[in-house]
């Protein structure tokens, strides 16, 4: 198996090629450490090899080191599973060999990947190249002496900002910043490889180990300045992330007492960081991501996607501009349709702003914005209809609208066309019940910004096909988003599992608890932003549009009072015209708003949840359980409706449709280390005080019974979510 992973071929110009060859992105699993020590060894003892040239197979170099055993130690607990190789293969093997390494780099090559080329004594790379340390993203820091040699080549600042905020570079950049030695062209990376190591080897090119330079790090005392500045912000943006100031410790000791002495603290570090709970949750969120890719009876049945060129958007409100945005941004033709020219170019407008945002924040340029916005078009009727692969429906929540556009598309569009709705609520089958083209019906529910958020939501219903399923999700993909496919229900998985997260703060507010300490609180937890705050900046026109379309589908469990009826009716629209549960004013963060405590006395006196005029007394604790248990809660009624295939999509909706801190894991995934047990007794205790809206789901009492995880599949769940629905 290693034999195969990592190949050896000697020219008779004493230059022996050693290919890393591990499908799909040549990641460092152990089998190919184990092959890459034995190529070395080999071509150390053979006389007819002068130098080394190492490289990757399938254009890429290597997308770092295998995750799949970072996953085997949180399953085990075992951290010897992790290789000790940061000294045996990367110093010993290549770095101090007796004969010169040449990294001949192209695509991909990320962390562990990057360290192994940093470990040779020169990096040739063709222009498409990327490079990075993308460690601190899953939870822990380089661990094959990135920390340690990534600061000798580029410098202390430089190496910090890639390695803290994850960033990549490219080979242009690498050649200007002192990483990469040389940038030439695919046809010519192995020749210029091989000769620059044949020059290395007979003194006519410089033998540089990276590990032994000095000359790009600042003075003690400089060097001290920058970590220092380095440690405070990272104290400040990211205080959940203990993996920053641990990979700044190693690198200061590499400063500090040297290079080795930097390696030895950061393989120590590297083995506690493993197992903390945010390196858990982010492995997790990780492979919760890809396995989203995998649907069954979708992408597994040999299908091959359609290609969708040209997309009717309807409805160019907030969602239907931010859909339209998304697509032409990614080379998607777009007719945007509104009723009458007024809503039409006030559309056209908001998409116009949306790009213009984008280039405001540096990252369109004004050439490329004007050819984006080329791929729009108005209008007024459906008679571009007629050539569209796909429609995206982005009108109000309101049945019978949706029902008669439905109607009306169907007839126009030709039969190939996929008929796709944004709904956030409604159920697909009411919206196409009068149509017959149910296969074709399906449900594309983008978030908020919807040029910005990354999670696509794919409804599908009993009857949609599996090729229309296939074809939305790739659509999802050319746009950038994470598709997520969910079965047909109210609300389907991410606002139905969330629609208790607003309630559940409205039940706190209705007992007396403050709601900007809820808010804080909150975001203490780590979400963006509280839940009343979420509220403010997405209006109310949704939420009252949909509330009694939960309360007729989930009765009993849903928690009703006036408050954002009182509010709207006293003007106070959220964000929006700047007057909510706070004040807002460009330029300023966002104020208490005095108004909105006589609302809620009122709302309070109304819902009268409490019999006594007390408020409860809670704890910080109790706030983030009573808001975030109802919320486990229903995502256990999701899970077993089978609305989501596996526990793990719910984590990634989550996270990137509702901003649940990924380095949690995900919300199935954060009760999970909670434990059932414990979030069943807590519901019951609130159910017996406080009635229906906390009573704990048969699928959480039963995992509470057994002390299993909720994400454990039971033999009831273990079909599939297509073979449901
Ligand atoms: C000791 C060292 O310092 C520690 C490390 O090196 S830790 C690893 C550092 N590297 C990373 O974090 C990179 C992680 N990977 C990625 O970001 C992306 O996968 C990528 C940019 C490499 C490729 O992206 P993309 O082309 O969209 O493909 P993507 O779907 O993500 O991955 C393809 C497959 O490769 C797998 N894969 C990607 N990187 C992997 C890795 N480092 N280890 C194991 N599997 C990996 C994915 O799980 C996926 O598997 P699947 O097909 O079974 O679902």
């Amino acid at each position: 198996m290693a034999r195969e992973r990592v190949a050896m071929e000697v020219g008779s110009d004493g230059v022996a090629i050693i290919t890393i060859s591990n499908p799909p992105v040549n990641a460092l699993a152990t089998s190919v450490i184990v092959g890459l020590k034995e190529k070395y060894k080999e071509a150390m003892k053979r006389s007819d090899v002068k130098a080394i040239v190492l490289t990757g197979g399938g254009g890429k170099f290597s997308g770092g080191f295998d995750i799949n055993v970072f996953m085997e130690v949180h399953k085990t607990g075992n951290v010897s599973l992790l290789p000790d190789e940061s000294i045996d293969l990367l110093v010993n093997t290549i770095e101090d060999a007796s004969k010169p390494s040449v990294a001949a780099i192209q695509g991909l090559t990320l962390g562990g990947g990057l360290e192994l080329t940093m470990s040779c004594h020169a990096r040739i790379s063709t222009p498409d190249a990327q490079f990075g340390l993308p460690e601190l993203t899953l939870g822990v820091i380089p661990g094959f002496g990135g920390t340690q040699r990534l600061p000798r080549l580029v410098g202390l600042s430089k190496a910090i900002e890639m390695m803290l905020l994850s960033k990549s570079i490219r080979a242009k950049e690498g050649k200007e910043c002192g990483l990469v030695d040389a940038i030439v062209s695919p046809e010519n990376l192995l020749m210029v490889a091989r000769s620059w190591a044949l020059e290395i080897a007979n003194g006519s090119k410089p033998w540089i180990s990276s590990l032994k330079r000095t000359d790009k790090l600042a003075s003690l005392s400089v060097a001290h300045k920058i970590l220092h500045a380095s440690r405070q912000q990272a104290k400040k943006t990211s205080p959940n992330m203990p993996q920053k100031q641990v990979c700044l410790d190693a690198i200061e000791e590499g400063i500090v007492s040297g290079g080795y002495a930097g390696l030895l603290k950061e393989t120590r570090l590297f083995n506690e960081i493993i197992l903390t709970s945010t390196a858990r949750s982010l492995v997790h969120a990780f492979f919760a991501e890809r396995a989203t890719s995998k649907v069954a009876n979708v992408t597994d049945v040999g299908l091959k996607p359609t290609n969708i060129r040209k997309v009717a958007v309807i409805g160019g409100g907030l969602m239907g501009s931010g859909i339209a945005t998304t697509l032409i941004l990614n080379g998607v033709h777009v007719v945007l349709k509104e009723i009458d020219s007024a809503l039409l170019q006030r559309g056209i407008n908001s998409v116009t702003g949306n790009l213009e945002g984008l280039m405001k924040k540096g990252s369109l340029t004004l050439d490329k914005k004007n050819k984006v916005l080329s791929h729009l078009k108005g209008a007024l009727d459906y008679s571009d209809f007629k050539e569209v692969d796909m429609v995206i429906e982005a009108v109000i929540e309101k049945i019978p609208l949706k029902q008669s556009i439905f109607n009306e598309i169907e007839k126009i569009c030709p039969q190939h066309c996929i008929l796709a709705t944004n709904t956030s609520t409604i159920d697909l089958n009411i919206i196409g019940e009068k149509t017959k083209s149910q296969d074709r019906i399906i449900g594309a529910h983008f978030f908020s910004p919807a040029h910005i958020m990354p999670l696509l939501e794919i409804v599908c219903t009993e009857k949609t096909s599996p090729q229309v399923i296939l074809d939305l999700m790739t659509l999802g993909r050319i746009i950038k988003k994470v598709p997520v496919i969910v079965g047909n229900c109210t609300g389907f998985a991410v606002n139905r599992t969330f629609f208790p997260y607003g309630q559940a703060a409205q039940f706190l507010l209705h007992l007396g608890v403050d709601l900007y300490r809820i808010d804080r609180v909150i975001s203490t937890f780590g979400m963006p932003m509280g839940p009343f705050q979420l509220q403010d900046v997405a209006g109310f026109g949704v939420a009252l549009a949909v509330k009694p379309i939960f309360s007729s589908a989930f009765k009993g469990r849903t928690f009703e009072s006036d408050l954002q009826e009182l509010m709207v009716q006293s003007g106070l629209n959220g964000k929006a015209n700047g007057k909510g549960y706070y004040l807002y004013q460009s330029g300023s963060k966002p104020k208490p708003n005095p108004f909105i405590e006589t609302l809620i006395e009122e709302s309070r006196r109304r819902t009268r949840i409490i019999s006594t005029e007390k408020p409860i007394s809670v704890t910080d604790q109790e706030i983030v359980e009573m808001i975030f248990f109802p919320v486990v809660n229903e995502a256990c009624r999701v899970m077993d409706e089978r609305v989501v295939a596996r526990a793990s999509d719910i984590d990634i909706a989550s996270i990137l449709g509702m901003g649940f801190p990924k380095f949690r894991g995900g919300v199935v995934f954060w009760a999970d280390t909670v434990g059932s047990s414990y979030i069943y007794s807590k519901l019951k205790v609130w159910e017996d005080a406080y009635g229906g809206f906390f009573t704990p789901s048969p699928y959480l009492e039963e995992k509470a019974r057994k002390g299993l995880p909720l994400s454990s599949e039971t033999s009831s769940s273990s079909q599939s979510l297509r073979a449901r629905i």
